[in-house]
């Protein structure tokens, strides 16, 4: 990480484990003071009052149609640059995964949720450790929490796998996760060419930059229902730190908002398709034609929600920076060039700042 990125104004401290939200709900406890947005109209972020119960839904996401943008159809590519240049996002249809077998994926990322604590605590995630199952990672005292518990996993490299995260139970797990990863690379690539192609830019160029040792992490989102949807967000506002983010959204329940000229909307649900985002990578990649959105999980008093992102990014070894055919005279250069952006990205994230800002020129 370059300096610029800077040390954040607060000192990061490992504050202590939490208990997970599941058990708050199942003991019934009172909620505690960390999760409660008290004063909604002086938040701690730029994005306007953070649980707002009246956002409307949106159907103007872009759906694109992955069989047709392989075959690199020109109507496609045009869609997919202005669905990533004005929403940073889009749900991908005719990605070739089964729809049953993103229904065996949600089972199984909710029957692992569902097991004994005792069960689940073999996986839990050391204080100072990113992956592994637990709750909101707290780095600032006073840090607010999200209303989520969470399975983080390293998928790839292979050879940096930490399988003592990974659950063996429920049984197939493992191999859900191995067979899920290995479509959605395919995916990722075919993305990334795609976005490449409707850039006008050499189709390998993001594949060549993210390297051979590309990251892709797994992230099993579960949200129990919560008491108090009017003073508490599943998730904080944020933009990815990835280079993109593949979603299986829950089948049933919404919960997701994304930020687009300085309004927020409510995503619909498709149950079979994938939310595809820009992350803050892409973003500086681009050079700032790609639009890493801001966007944020509300919770609600009813029903649980689970979801699972995959967000993939370029190799920590890599600099990422503005591509050259991007930047001219009419469009200078926007960012810095950084390495490891994941590094100090958690240091901004947990105060509710977007790193993003940090690496702007
Ligand atoms: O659960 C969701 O709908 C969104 C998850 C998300 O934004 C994330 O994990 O970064
Ligand atoms: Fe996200």
């Amino acid at each position: 990480m370059e300096e610029s990125m800077g040390e954040g104004e607060s000192k990061a401290v490992v504050v202590g484990s939490l208990k997970a939200v599941q058990e708050l709900v199942e003991n019934g406890d009172e909620m505690p003071q960390n999760y409660i947005y008290r004063d909604n109209n002086n938040s701690s972020n730029d994005y306007g009052p953070p649980v707002d119960l009246n956002v409307p839904l949106t159907t103007e996401i872009p759906l694109i149609d992955f069989a047709q943008l392989i075959s690199s159809s020109s109507s496609e590519l045009h869609k997919l640059r202005s669905a990533l240049s004005q929403w940073g996002c889009f749900q991908v249809v005719n990605h070739g995964i089964e729809d049953s077998f993103l229904d065996e994926v949600r089972k199984l990322s909710r029957e692992f949720f569902h097991l004994p604590m005792v069960e689940k605590q073999k996986y839990a995630r050391p204080l100072d450790g990113l992956e592994g199952y637990g709750n909101d990672m707290v780095l600032f005292e006073n840090q607010h929490l999200d209303w989520t518990d969470r399975l983080y996993l390293l998928v790839s490299p292979k050879d940096e796998q930490k399988l003592k995260f990974w659950p063996e139970n429920p049984e197939s797990f493992r191999n859900m996760l191995y067979d899920y990863s290995a479509r959605l690379r395919q995916i990722e690539e075919q993305l990334l060419k795609s976005i490449a192609r409707s850039l006008s830019v050499p189709d390998d160029c993001f594949l060549n930059q993210f390297g051979e040792r590309k990251k892709m992490y797994a992230r099993f989102n579960y949200y129990p229902p919560c008491p108090r949807p009017d003073l508490v967000l599943g998730l904080k506002p944020h933009g990815d730190g990835s280079g993109i983010t593949i979603l299986l959204q829950d089948k049933e329940v919404e919960g997701l908002q994304f930020l687009k000229d300085n309004q927020w909307f409510r995503v619909p649900i498709i149950p079979h398709a994938l939310l595809v985002n820009i992350g803050d990578q892409l973003e500086i990649m681009s050079n700032g034609i790609l639009k890493s959105p801001v966007h944020k999980v509300f919770t609600n008093s009813e029903r649980e929600r689970n979801t699972l992102a995959m967000f993939c990014s370029p190799d920590i070894a890599k600099d990422i920076e503005p591509m050259e055919e991007l930047v001219d005279d009419e469009r200078p250069r926007l960012y810095k060039k950084v390495r490891n952006y994941k590094e100090t990205y958690f240091h901004y994230y947990q105060q509710g700042k977007r790193p993003i800002d940090a690496v702007r020129i």
